[in-house]
């Protein structure tokens, strides 16, 4: 439905997103999750049309997206990191806008829109008299007003309090079972309340691309156990650790000299360790060290971030 083939944007010598290729299918909810100037507010401006790639295609439905801009606006709604609201106006007098500059015919947009937002309540008052939480709803229903196929959020959260990112949530989730939705964040838990997709870009490039639910597994089950032996090699090591029950997978990484330092990967919550012992004493290995070291997602984050910051 959407695809981004070996984008890139440059700002002057400045490239903020390097040759990123991704394909987003339909009802797929999407979250873009990265450190501050990772490139998801210039990704989203790529896919909406609002900036043309320096290099590569974007496509949404088949259409490249500088080409036909037109139709791209009718199929995408877009809710900037700064909604375009007017603090002055009526609630209902903005929407009505909306509805003019769109060129929506429908009559009941509004009305249906406001129902599915929660704003029915407000439509009378002043948008700069509502709370935050409002103002990001009025913002949600300005970007789905003409029903777009594709949502796409930029940080639909930042500055609420606890209680409205709850509630802007999981109004976002409920939008999204009819909608493909790509939303940027930079916080874990968000993507994992409502993504079920993750993309983490990191200077502009895709770092990992997975299932919010083998995320999931990691924090919940997986950790690794980092050994260091001697006694054998470190392909006989790896092949017999990776065999054992549990184990997703064993390699070596850099550890002290003279020994063969394997990490190993555990897909349960169950403590692999004594079966790891066992496999070394049964083959007469000789074992100097090991420790378990708990993967959390924020660690995994970290590591596939961590220098992230372009300003
Ligand atoms: N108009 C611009 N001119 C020059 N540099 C820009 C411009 N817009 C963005 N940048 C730079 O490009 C990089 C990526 O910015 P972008 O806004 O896409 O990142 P982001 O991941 O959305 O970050 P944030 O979470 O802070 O909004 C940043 O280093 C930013 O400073």
């Amino acid at each position: 439905m959407i695809t981004l083939s070996s984008v890139s944007k440059d700002y002057g010598s400045f490239r903020a997103v390097d040759n990123l290729s991704l394909e987003i299918k339909e009802g797929e909810i999407t979250g873009l999750l990265g450190p501050n100037g990772a490139g998801k507010t210039t990704t989203m401006r790529m896919i909406t049309g609002y900036f043309r790639p320096s290099s590569g295609t974007v496509s949404v439905n088949g259409i490249d997206v500088s080409k036909d801009p037109e139709t791209i606006r009718s199929i995408i709604g877009y809710l900037p990191e700064s909604p375009p609201l007017y603090g002055e106006m009526l609630t209902y007098d903005y929407l009505r806008y909306v509805t003019g500059v769109r060129k929506i015919t429908d009559e009941t947009a509004i009305r249906r829109t406001a129902e599915i937002c929660g704003i029915t309540g407000v439509m009378h008052k002043r948008i700069d008299q509502l709370s935050k939480g409002y103002k990001q709803r009025v913002g949600l229903a300005q970007a789905i007003i003409h029903d777009p196929k594709i949502l796409i959020l930029d940080e639909p959260t930042t500055g609420l309090d606890p209680n409205q990112i709850i509630e802007v949530r999981n109004l976002i989730t409920e939008i999204g079972k009819t909608k493909t939705v790509i939303l940027s964040t930079h916080i874990l838990q968000e993507v994992e309340a409502i993504a079920n997709r993750v993309v983490i870009i990191n200077k502009g490039a895709i770092v990992k691309d997975d299932h919010t639910d083998n995320l999931r597994a990691v924090k919940n089950g997986h950790y690794t156990v980092r050994l260091a032996l001697s006694g054998t090699d470190t392909t006989k090591a790896t092949e017999f650790f990776s065999t054992l029950p549990g184990i997703l997978e064993a390699h070596q990484v850099p550890g002290e000299e003279g020994l063969i330092t394997i990490l190993v990967t555990a897909g349960t919550e169950e403590d692999v360790r004594p079966a790891l012992f066992h496999t070394v004493t049964q083959k007469g290995w000789t074992l100097f060290e090991m420790s378990r070291e708990k993967q959390s997602l924020e660690a995994i984050f970290r590591e596939l971030t961590t220098g992230g910051d372009h300003d």
